[in-house]
């Protein structure tokens, strides 16, 4: 299947990364290379563009993609929460731009066979990284009820959260949940009529919290952001593209915290932690996509873009 994506933000990340033509730049969710690719036309020989992705087919395409820009791009299979370390062995300690578009790809959502979607039956996967053995059969099948619950309750933010864990639950004990399909129907069943008729798609939510638990999306993004902005030199920026309130208060809070890091009581007359803030964000909201990119990209409608630069 051929690797099809459409970069969301592009103008507005590109944009707001204040690129340097002789900078290092890192993209720590490569996949298809579609920023990559606009980073890469900015940068003149002396630039750098390091490429970081856990899929092997994001890995496959962004090669393919990138190849026109020979030594300034190197690319890295691996987790982003690593990217200090991948780093550190090409020996750069400081950056000058990182991004990430976080989430999965239109690819990884419509590929046949990885499972992220309740649009087309497939095996129970949705693993990023085709390395981990965990898949999402084995908390579909494995996570007691109450697991499932809070799974379901925190990061689908699903409100019949109780009722699928139980549907499920009862399911599986006739028989494994093999496949999305059989998954959608049980949580189908699990929603009442009139809010199915209603509402999005009824299991949106459910395969979500399922693809952010397996995968560690949150935890990941959480312990990352911090090493990330110590990975910048001074004037360099960090953008973040969220698709989902879960995600994007993680990103906003942290930045937030790297802004004002101050923990004093706010009657101490002086700072006596001695927290200095590491940087500011450079815009006051965050950006949303235009009316032009909505039409053409419906992926586009929850994304928000962060920024955050290093002083
Ligand atoms: C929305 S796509 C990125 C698309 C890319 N910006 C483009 O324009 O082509 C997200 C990619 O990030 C990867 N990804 C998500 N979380 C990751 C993580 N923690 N570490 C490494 N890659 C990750 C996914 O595998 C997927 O390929």
């Amino acid at each position: 299947m051929e690797f099809s994506h459409v970069s969301v933000l592009l103008q507005e990340t590109i944009e707001q990364l204040h690129i340097r033509p002789d900078g290092i730049y890192v993209d720590g969710t490569l996949g298809g290379g579609g920023h990559s690719y606009e980073i890469c036309k900015r940068l003149s020989e002396k630039g750098r563009l390091i490429g970081i992705d856990q899929d092997a087919d994001a890995i496959a395409a962004a090669g393919e993609r990138l190849k026109e820009f020979g030594e300034r791009v190197t690319i890295v299979r691996s987790n982003y929460c690593n990217m200090r370390r991948e780093l550190a062995a090409l020996g750069i300690d400081h950056v000058d731009g990182i991004v990430l578009d976080l989430g999965v790809s239109s690819y990884q959502l419509d590929a046949a066979d990885r499972g992220f979607t309740y649009r087309v039956d497939a095996p129970l996967d949705m693993r990023m990284d085709q390395r981990q053995t965990k898949t999402a059969r084995d908390i579909v099948n494995g996570y007691t009820e109450h697991e499932l619950y809070r799974v379901i309750r925190d990061y689908g933010e699903e409100k019949f959260a109780a009722n699928i864990a139980k549907h499920i639950a009862a399911a599986r004990e006739k028989k494994p949940i093999e496949t999305t399909g059989e998954l959608t129907e049980i949580i189908r069943g699990a929603i009442p009529a009139k809010i199915r008729a209603v509402g999005g798609h009824p299991a949106k939510r459910t395969f979500q919290a399922i693809r952010i638990e397996l995968n560690r999306e949150l935890e990941v993004l959480k312990n990352s952001l911090d090493d990330m902005i110590d990975l910048l030199n001074p004037g360099g920026r960090i953008c973040v593209i969220t698709f989902h309130s879960l995600e994007d208060r993680i990103v906003k809070t942290i930045f937030k915290t790297n802004e004002n890091p101050c923990t004093c009581p706010s009657n101490f007359p002086v700072c006596v932690c001695g927290k200095k803030p590491k940087g500011r964000s450079p815009i006051r909201k965050p950006i949303a996509p235009g009316e032009e990119e909505l039409v053409y990209n419906k992926r586009s409608k929850s994304a928000k873009l962060r920024v955050f630069e290093r002083s």
